[in-house]
This record gives structure tokens, C-alpha cells and sequence, in this order.
């Protein structure tokens, strides 16, 4: 399937590897229009995306909100790199747009950067160049330490951190890591040992940050931190600026706390002002962790591909802004995206109130799968209705949420004589309905209850929904209304729990009735509630 039926404009921000785009100057299938425009203010940006369609950047483009607002046409960001701290997520995913990162591309050098900062700082190599440079031969201030038998706390123990602990065990150096998934397997696996980040405070010689910038990491190491620290103890930041707090760690330099750092990072970049370069003990590089001619490519090259992905099947390898799930696991539950979006789309339209709440419950075999992006559809199909909303599977569960609908999910192995079953539950203030729908062998999707009752639809074309007692002629008096509004039945699906009971009746017809026809067919007796639903 290809999504776009124009050229798609893409526009370049920041400087990028040309190898690394080469894949997209090879996608001659896709009608890409490639625009190179760097170094842009914010300003600039704004006045030439309007038609853009894809946006990529690295990190010297932030992406405002305004940014976003301004690219109408905008359907995905891609960020050659791994932080997405320049990017309004927020902003992205309200208006459905997709954002994709290069998670694996720049590892290993922001790795090999972050070891080369920590031997630099403890052997002043920096100052010790400047200062020959200037003439000395000073062999007394430059006296280092030795990395073999120091302490290393890795403070965010990701694809970077691990890296950064493997080359430290090659030099002999004592490794403790922080991370909230760590286990206590894994580390033993990896060779270093489970620390909290007020032991490794205590313990370590050395000190490196490689978190993404949250808010939960912002300032994650501040004064209180400090104090905890041994004296002399080095810091290296080479994930982000901001995560040891810049005020905070000028005081404790020049309090002789804290030995030196090693920044690639700062809190505003460019950093051409930051009072921390003043510190002789502070050593620096303009973010270069990334800046290596193989993860340039690399990153490039993955973003490159995810774009391509997207507009050939609608689907991305490095979703940031939605549950990414691979692709042998997506293939899993493709064939029920379309059923479970017709069953919420159903349930709307037999609801007269606002929803509240949504459940959605996976029985049988659709139950051992990651059913995510199933909910997702359900949730389109509740918004279906909603004119003007554009909902993917980007946003939706986000804009659900955003106007108060609890989303729920729910899952059973048995599945009461189907092979899978999906059963899509919807509360109101006054209301709750539902629908159960199912996958039958060869045939197709199928609706197999509504509100508790068994039937057997199609979830396809324009439904009458019939809310009626079950008394006798109910159902001859019904048909005889609709024909004489030259309504045609095709299929009817009576279904009720008890003789002179509640039972409800879904009949295909082959067009669209009128909301006067519907209220004719209403003031029947014994019919309580008539909708036209349309699939
Ligand atoms: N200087 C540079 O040029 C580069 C900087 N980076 C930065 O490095 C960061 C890490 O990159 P990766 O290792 O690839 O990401 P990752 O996602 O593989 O690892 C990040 C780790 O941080 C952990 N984490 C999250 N919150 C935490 C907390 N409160 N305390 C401790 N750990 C926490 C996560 O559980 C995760 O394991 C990126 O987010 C980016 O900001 C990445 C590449 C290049
Ligand atoms: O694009 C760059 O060079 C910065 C890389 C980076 O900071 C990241 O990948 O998070």
C-alpha cells in the first residue's frame, strides 16, 4: 500500500551524513522531494514547513510546538539520533504525527566519546595540550590517577551505559550501574555490580550519567548529591545537559568537592557562554558523542529507512510516540485491526451519550499477543463519528485519555467456543454497551453478540440496531414499516434471553435510512430503540 499520491517533502534541518540519506535519494518509487535547509531560527522553520511532510532533524533543531503547528501537511519527525528532548512529543502525538529516532546507530561511539572524556579528564590531557601549546613544558600540574582499581558509577544503564561498563572492565576499573530495569541477573551477567544512585554517590571514583533528560532526571545530581560524594571524585556527562545540575556542580568544582568533569553536554547549546568552561578543572566538547563519520551514517541511514517504511506500508521500525512492537508480533494481530475498529465503531454509534469509559477484553488465541495496537483501532473506531478529529494510531489512545475516556484492557485464554474473541465494552453516565466479534476460518470478520445476545453479522454496510420485547408479530410488523419505506432487508439476526423478553434484532439493509424513517419504525409497539449504524 503507499500512503501518499503527491510528492512528499522532506526537509532536512540539520546537517546530515549524504551517505546516510543515500536511501532516500535511491527511493525513486516514492516521489521525494528532498530539501537540505540548516541552521535555521525558529522563525525561518516556521515560515517554510507548512507543506512539509516529513521533518528530520538531530539535536540542533528543537521542535516546538509552534514548529508543529506551522507544518500542517506533517505526518512524521525523524531524529537521526537517540534524544528526543528537542522534540514535543506532546505536541506530535496530539495531532497524530509520528515520531521516529535512530536508537542504535550512535552507541557505540557515544560509548568510545564517554571513555575517552573519563581517560582525558583524569589525565588533564586537554589542559595539558593547551598549556603546550602556550609554550610550557609543565610536567608537575598535570600529575593524573589511573583508571585500573577506581570505581565507575554508570547512572543509567541502557544501550549506552552498558557499552561505557564494558570498556571500563577492559580497564581494570570496579564497575557499579543504576537503573530502574536493571536486575540483579543481568548485572551479574554483565559483570558489575547493582548500585542505588546514593551508593554509587558513596562509592565511586568516577561518576557517568547516560539517562535520557526526563523530568524524573533532570538535576538528578544537585547539591544533596554532591554531599554524599567522596572528595575528589570526577563526574562525566555525555548523555545530557541538565542531569547534573550546572550551578550546583560549579560550586562544588570550585569548593574542590569534586575533582573535575568531562562535558559533552550543557543545559543551553551552543554553550559558547557557560560559566562551567571557565573552571580549568572542567574539560569539554561541543556534543560531539555522536559525531562520527559511522554513526553519522548510520542514524541517517535508519531514519532514512523508517521513512521509506512509512510511506510504503504505513508501519516504522522506531516509533517513539507509540508502542513499538515488531514486526512478526504486528503480523500477529493485523488481521483483526479492521474488526476491532468496526466493533467500536459500532458501539458509538448505539450509544447516545458521551463515553466514559472503554473495554476491551481478548479471549482465545488473539489473547497471547501484543494487543496494543487492537485497542488502538477499537479507540478509531470510537472516535469514527467525531468530524474533523484525525486519530491514527499515533494518538489515539492519547486523545481518548485527553477527554476522559478510561481505556481498559483485558485478556483471557478461553474464549467460549471461538478460536478468538474480542469483546468491546463502552459505559456512558447512564449506559453500557457491547459487541463481541470474531475471525471465522475462510470467511471473514463476524459480529457474534450484541449486548449480551448471539448473533451472526457481517460488520459491514448500514446496520438497523433494534431494541425490542419479544412478543409475537414484532418482527413481521417491523418488515412491513420498513417496506413500505422501500427499505430493503437483506440478513436478520433475532437475539434475545428469554421468551417475552429483552431481545435485540440486526437487520443489513442495502441503503441508508433517514433519521424520519428510523422514528417511523420507532413508534411501533414492543420497539423500544431503533439506530442506523453504518460500518
Ligand atoms: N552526547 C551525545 O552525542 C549523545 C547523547 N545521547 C544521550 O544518551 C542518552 C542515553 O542513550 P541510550 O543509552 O542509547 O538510551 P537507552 O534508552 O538505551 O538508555 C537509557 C537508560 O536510562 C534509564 N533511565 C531512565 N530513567 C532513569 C532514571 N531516573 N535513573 C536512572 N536510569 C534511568 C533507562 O531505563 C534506560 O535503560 C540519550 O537519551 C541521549 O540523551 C545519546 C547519544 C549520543
Ligand atoms: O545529533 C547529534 O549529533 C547528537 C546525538 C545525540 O545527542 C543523541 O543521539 O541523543
Amino acid at each position: 500500500m503507499t500512503v501518499a499520491t503527491k510528492a512528499i517533502n522532506i526537509f532536512i534541518a540539520d546537517p546530515l551524513s549524504e551517505d546516510g540519506i543515500a536511501p532516500l535519494r535511491a527511493a525513486t518509487d516514492l516521489d521525494l522531494n528532498i530539501i537540505v535547509d540548516t541552521g535555521l531560527s525558529q522563525e525561518e522553520l516556521i515560515s517554510k514547513i507548512a507543506d512539509v511532510d516529513v521533518l528530520l532533524v538531530r539535536s540542533q533543531t528543537t521542535v516546538t510546538r509552534e514548529v508543529i503547528a506551522a507544518a500542517t501537511n506533517l505526518k512524521l519527525i525523524g531524529r537521526a539520533g537517540v534524544g528526543v528532548d528537542n522534540i514535543d512529543l506532546t505536541a506530535a502525538t496530539e495531532r497524530g504525527i509520528i515520531v521516529v529516532n535512530a536508537p542504535d546507530g550512535n552507541t557505540n561511539s557515544a560509548a568510545e566519546h564517554t571513555i575517552a572524556m573519563m581517560t582525558s579528564l583524569a589525565r588533564y590531557i586537554p589542559q595539558a595540550y593547551n598549556s603546550l601549546l602556550n609554550g610550557k613544558w609543565d610536567r608537575k600540574t598535570y600529575v593524573g590517577v589511573e583508571l585500573k582499581n577506581k570505581t565507575l558509577g554508570v547512572v543509567g544503564f541502557g544501550r549506552i551505559g552498558v557499552e561505557v561498563a564494558h570498556r571500563a572492565k577492559g580497564s581494570r576499573m570496579n564497575v557499579l550501574a543504576y537503573d530502574p530495569f536493571l536486575t540483579e541477573e543481568r548485572a551479574q551477567e554483565l559483570g558489575v555490580t547493582k548500585a542505588t544512585v546514593e551508593e554509587i554517590c558513596e562509592q565511586a571514583d568516577f561518576i557517568t550519567v547516560h539517562t535520557p533528560l526526563l523530568p524524573e532526571t533532570r538535576n538528578l545530581f544537585n547539591k544533596e548529591k554532591f554531599a554524599m560524594m567522596k572528595d575528589g571524585v570526577r563526574l562525566i556527562n555525555c548523555a545530557r545537559g541538565g542531569i547534573i545540575n550546572e550551578d550546583d556542580l560549579y560550586d562544588a568544582i570550585v569548593s574542590g568537592k569534586v575533582a573535575g568533569a568531562a562535558l559533552d553536554v550543557f543545559i543551553e547549546e551552543p554553550a559558547t557562554d557557560n560559566k562551567l568552561l571557565t573552571l580549568p578543572q572542567v574539560i569539554a566538547t561541543p556534543h560531539l558523542g555522536a559525531s562520527t563519520i559511522e554513526a553519522q551514517e548510520s542514524v541517517a541511514v535508519d531514519v532514512s529507512n523508517d521513512i521509506i517504511k512509512f510511506f510504503n506500508t504505513g508501519t516504522v521500525t522506531n516509533p517513539v510516540n507509540m508502542p513499538s512492537i515488531p514486526k512478526e508480533k504486528l503480523a500477529q494481530v493485523e488481521p483483526f485491526f479492521a474488526l476491532a475498529e468496526k466493533l467500536g465503531k459500532f458501539l458509538v454509534q448505539v450509544t447516545g451519550e458521551a463515553v466514559t469509559e472503554l473495554n476491551v477484553s481478548y479471549a482465545g488465541e488473539v489473547a497471547n499477543y501484543d494487543v496494543r495496537p487492537l485497542t488502538a483501532s477499537a479507540i478509531k473506531g470510537l472516535f469514527s463519528t467525531k468530524q474533523g478529529t484525525h486519530v491514527n494510531d499515533v494518538n489515539a489512545r492519547y486523545l481518548a485519555e485527553q477527554i476522559g475516556i478510561k481505556i481498559n484492557e483485558h485478556k483471557t485464554t478461553t474464549a467460549k467456543g471461538f478460536t478468538s474473541l474480542i469483546t468491546v465494552e463502552v459505559k456512558t453516565e447512564n449506559e453500557v454497551h457491547t459487541i463481541a466479534g470474531t475471525l471465522l476460518n475462510g470467511l471473514g470478520a463476524r459480529i457474534v453478540k450484541v449486548e449480551g445476545f448471539g448473533v451472526d453479522l457481517k460488520p459491514e454496510g448500514n446496520i438497523l440496531y433494534v431494541k425490542n420485547t419479544d412478543k409475537p408479530g414484532a418482527i413481521g410488523r417491523l418488515a412491513t414499516k420498513l417496506a413500505e419505506k422501500d427499505i430493503n432487508i437483506a440478513t436478520m439476526q433475532v437475539g434475545r434471553a428469554d421468551v417475552g423478553g429483552q431481545a435485540v434484532m440486526l437487520l443489513s439493509i442495502d441503503n441508508a435510512v433517514t433519521t424520519e424513517e428510523i422514528q417511523y419504525v420507532t413508534e411501533l409497539d414492543n420497539i423500544d430503540e431503533v439506530k442506523a449504524i453504518s460500518l
